[in-house]
């Protein structure tokens, strides 16, 4: 009949003082794996909802296999054979895959039939996970593996994902891939979304770009460059971050031999973590998620205590200083999980602005709120760090995930901390957005702040560390100057990557 398997057509779908997705049409084949590029707020997970039957279209039609296509829920989306994977898990940790995976079905087999089928499915996609195993023993590249089996289980036709590898270690994306085009040459179709530019040229066979909810352009990634689809989503030219040249100084923060018990059964135990930062200094911490990334920066933003002669900020021990004192001497956080624990999502973002900055910029003098400071203090957060929301008034739950990523980020960074610690600064940020966040790290550490990055993305902490330390299993090595050090050093810093072998074993 045609070789279009879903059609959009001038979907449209306005939320107050926002037109998440103006007009926006374009077609999927079958097999064809297609990009959706945008900066933040662009409209991407608008319109994935749409057709996953989370959002109604205000406006315009979709058809699948040329009939209409109106979906009312996700589970109307599944039985005509759309799936998604999202950004944030949807698992049970205390439950095992195959009850997680029983759960999320329509009709679920029985639990031996199922789990026959997972060991199936896993095995001819290359995606190795043992039914009977607890989801919260697994990494995230395996709790991935779950959400995707869980998908390919209901042979869909069109599989969306939200930012898969953002979470992945580089050899658990070549993994993803591997998958993604075996699912692709057997005719489905995959809607990526990602910000990382390289991996959408080495999979994707076409994209769509957004801007402000608007179609604005289509390329072919592989014969486009990672600037030029980044300058075609921005609408302007991009700034590299750049480093200026500064002589570190005395050591500004000091942990000597921190250790922590975890705080939940799945968390990771901190074992004797040493480490000295210089004033001036950006200090990058990778390794794959869950190795002990939440706990380490707990100790430092003072949500977990220490005993006395652990963790020293200008000579001063403030190990049992609770995180408000901590502020006031300058040390302050940006945790990773922004909705619930580095922002409240129904607060607003005045509100989120005066629950970190309070202390450093005497919002609440004598207990009372100003709040004509704290509004000019969002207002100052909004527009240097380029958030966009209609106004400060809105909850914080309401912004795109990169939106209030930069909210949050530039809430800390604007209250000039002597010491700063960040886990995954640019995580679901647009290339334009990740800059200048990175820039104003770089320029915050050329101000003579200590700036501790923990990051899973290693290009980022390439681009911006003086030197990288990484975590494992809640151990930390010895920093090493990121000078020349290359990406099979810092594999085996890493200390390998979680079932590595076992995935290969089965291709
Ligand atoms: N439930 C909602 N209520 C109000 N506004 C919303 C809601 N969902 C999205 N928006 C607004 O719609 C616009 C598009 O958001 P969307 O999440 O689709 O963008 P995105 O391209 O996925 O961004 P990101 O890359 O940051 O995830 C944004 O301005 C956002 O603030």
């Amino acid at each position: 009949m045609t070789d279009t398997l879903l059609a959009l057509d001038g979907l449209t779908k306005a939320y107050p003082g926002v037109i998440a997705n103006d007009g926006v049409s374009f077609r999927i084949a079958p097999g064809e794996v297609h990009a959706l590029l945008g900066e933040n707020g662009a409209g991407k997970s608008t319109l994935v909802k749409m057709i996953y039957g989370l959002v109604k279209p205000d406006a315009g039609r979709m058809a699948l296999r040329g009939a209409p296509y109106t979906p009312d829920r996700p589970s109307e989306a599944r039985t005509n054979g759309v799936a998604m994977v999202f950004q944030h898990f949807s698992l049970f940790e205390a439950l095992d895959v195959a009850e997680n995976i029983a759960l999320g079905m329509e009709n679920p087999p029985r639990r031996r039939e199922l789990a026959a089928s997972i060991r199936q499915v896993s095995h001819d996609y290359g995606l190795p996970l043992d039914p009977a195993r607890l989801v919260g023993e697994l990494s995230a590249g395996e709790r991935q593996r779950v959400e995707i089996i869980r998908c390919l289980l209901q042979n869909p036709r069109l599989l969306i994902m939200d930012e898969p590898t953002s979470v992945l270690t580089p050899q658990e994306v070549e993994i993803l891939f591997a998958t993604l085009r075996k699912l692709s040459s057997e005719g489905t179709a995959i809607l990526y979304i990602s910000h990382k530019l390289d991996e959408i040229r080495a999979l994707c066979d076409a994209a769509t770009v957004l801007r402000r909810g608007k179609v604005v352009g289509t390329c072919v990634p592989r014969e486009t460059t990672a600037r030029e689809m980044a300058e075609l989503m921005v609408g302007t030219t991009l700034h590299t971050p750049e480093r200026r040249h500064r002589e570190n100084g005395e050591t500004l923060l000091e942990l000597r031999g921190v250790s922590l018990p975890a705080a939940t059964p799945f968390g990771t135990n901190l074992h004797a973590l040493s480490l000295k930062v210089q004033a001036g200094e950006v200090m990058g911490i990778g390794g794959v998620a869950g190795n002990g990334q939440d706990e380490f920066l707990s100790v430092l933003s003072g949500e977990s205590l220490q005993e006395p002669g652990r963790v020293f900020v200008d000579g001063v021990d403030i190990g049992a200083l609770p995180p408000q004192t901590r502020r006031s001497l300058g040390v302050l956080a940006a945790p990773e999980e922004r909705l619930g624990h580095a922002a409240a999502p129904d607060m607003t973002l005045v509100e989120n602005a005066l629950l970190t900055g309070s202390v450093r910029e005497k919002l609440a003098p004598h207990g009372l709120v100003n709040w004509a400071a704290t509004r000019a203090f969002a207002a100052r957060i909004i527009e240097a760090f380029d958030v966009r929301t209609p106004n400060a008034d809105v909850a914080a739950r309401a912004l795109s995930g990169g939106n209030l990523q930069k909210f949050v980020i530039g809430r800390e960074i604007l209250q000039a901390p002597r010491v700063l610690v960040v886990n995954q600064p640019t995580w679901g940020v647009d290339a334009a957005a990740a800059a200048t966040i990175r820039q104003a790290l770089l320029d915050l550490a050329g101000q003579g702040a200590a700036v501790i990055v923990i990051s899973q993305d290693l290009d980022e902490l390439m681009e911006i560390a003086d030197r990288f330390a990484a975590l494992n299993a809640g151990r930390l090595t010895d920093p090493r100057a990121t000078a020349g050090l290359s990406l099979d050093e810092i594999g085996l810093m890493m200390g390998g990557a979680h079932d590595m072998e076992v995935a290969h074993a089965a291709q």
